[in-house]
């Protein structure tokens, strides 16, 4: 298959790595420099998925005539990216891997309302560390659907397609799913605050007590959207409710968890890795998203609301807060 990649930071350089390894005919889409890089140099990806080095075609723009392409650029540069890609990709299945909540309207908007768009939730853990290079943290499906409904056949082909190069499947009841997603990602803001990975957070005993604190408020806010939140990877039904109904404790338990299944490798996560590049974060689509519509619905979420705060203010500052320093933030 023909397949486009945009965007060759952690999360597009493991995909496009994995798929030209496993044979797909791969272009990928990058700034001008980091596209020259890997046109001369191919991708290289270590870790999780295994070591592999392979040869890729790289410019700023995809080609037309793909079968399939990727859009795994942050939230926030989504649009811009699909639009700049658009006309090579009016025939083209397209699938946005962007955490939080718009991924899959922000293209099915920028592509003209186009139906053959689907959303992608990755539960791999991925770090970059240079252009056309990134480490796997931690291995992890990818669930591809759209909606609300029962995966389409368009999806399931998808997921077909991605699985011939790494755990893909489709998943039903997609914005279900990604609510899921969007409490697993819960995980992103504390290491982003205290520069720590998202395993030291869960080991730290005032910290996995903020992340259930903020998952708590998560659960409720999608309660009130009317949004059931299925089970997805680490994070299984029972989990959702203990973090929204159950006593206290059981959802630290939950929280603790959570951290831990990212494995030994301690996984900074993709809010980390933005601030640690100098980049926008994406926490206004994660606990930031959580707190606008708690507010929408005349709900309190002051825990999402100060984690969201914490994150801006070190993206400006630069500097890190102890956890004492985020637990008393939190509980002030
Ligand atoms: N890292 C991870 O483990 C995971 C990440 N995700 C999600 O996947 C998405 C991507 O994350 P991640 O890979 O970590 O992010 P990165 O910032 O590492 O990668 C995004 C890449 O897209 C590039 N880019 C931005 N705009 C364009 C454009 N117009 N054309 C070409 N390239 C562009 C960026 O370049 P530049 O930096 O120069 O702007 C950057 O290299 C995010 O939504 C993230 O939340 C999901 C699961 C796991
Ligand atoms: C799955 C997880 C938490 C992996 O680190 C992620 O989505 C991210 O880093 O944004």
């Amino acid at each position: 298959m023909r397949i486009g990649v945009i965007g060759a930071g952690a999360v597009g350089t493991t995909v496009a790595a994995l798929l030209a390894a496993a044979g797909h005919e791969v272009h990928v889409a990058a700034r001008r420099a980091t596209a020259e890089t890997i046109a001369a140099d191919g991708l290289h990806l270590d870790g999780a998925f295994g070591r592999h080095a392979v040869a890729v075609a790289a410019d700023e723009r995809l080609p037309p005539g793909l079968d399939l392409a990727l859009c795994a650029t942050q939230a926030h540069d989504a649009a811009a990216a699909l639009a700049a890609n658009a006309d090579a990709l009016v025939a083209t299945s397209v699938v946005a891997l962007q955490n939080g909540l718009g991924g899959v309207d922000t293209a099915a908007r920028v592509l003209g309302g186009r139906r053959d768009v689907h959303g992608a939730l990755v539960l791999f853990a991925a770090t970059g560390t240079a252009a056309g290079r990134a480490v796997a943290t931690a291995r992890g499906p990818v669930f591809v659907g759209a909606g609300s409904g029962w995966a389409s056949p368009a999806s399931r082909r998808v997921a077909t397609i991605l699985a011939s190069a790494l755990p893909a499947r489709a998943v039903d009841r997609f914005t279900g799913a990604q609510w899921a997603k969007l409490l697993v990602n819960h995980v992103n803001a504390l290491p982003a605050i205290t520069g720590s990975s998202v395993q030291a957070v869960s080991r730290d005993p005032g910290l996995v007590r903020v992340l259930a604190r903020s998952l708590r408020e998560a659960v409720l806010v999608a309660e009130r959207q009317r949004v059931r939140i299925t089970g997805l990877g680490p994070l299984r039904q029972v989990d959702v409710h203990a973090l929204g109904h159950r006593p206290f404790d059981d959802a630290v338990d939950v929280a603790r968890r959570l951290g831990h299944a990212f494995g030994p490798v301690p996984n900074p996560a993709s809010t980390l890795q933005a601030i640690r590049r100098g980049r926008r974060t994406e926490i206004d689509e994660l606990n930031g998203r959580v707190a606008t519509l708690a507010a929408h619905h005349g709900i309190d979420a002051p825990v999402e609301r100060t984690l969201t705060r914490l994150v801006h203010e070190v993206e400006r500052s630069g500097r890190f807060l102890a956890p004492g320093a985020v637990v008393a933030a939190v509980s002030a």
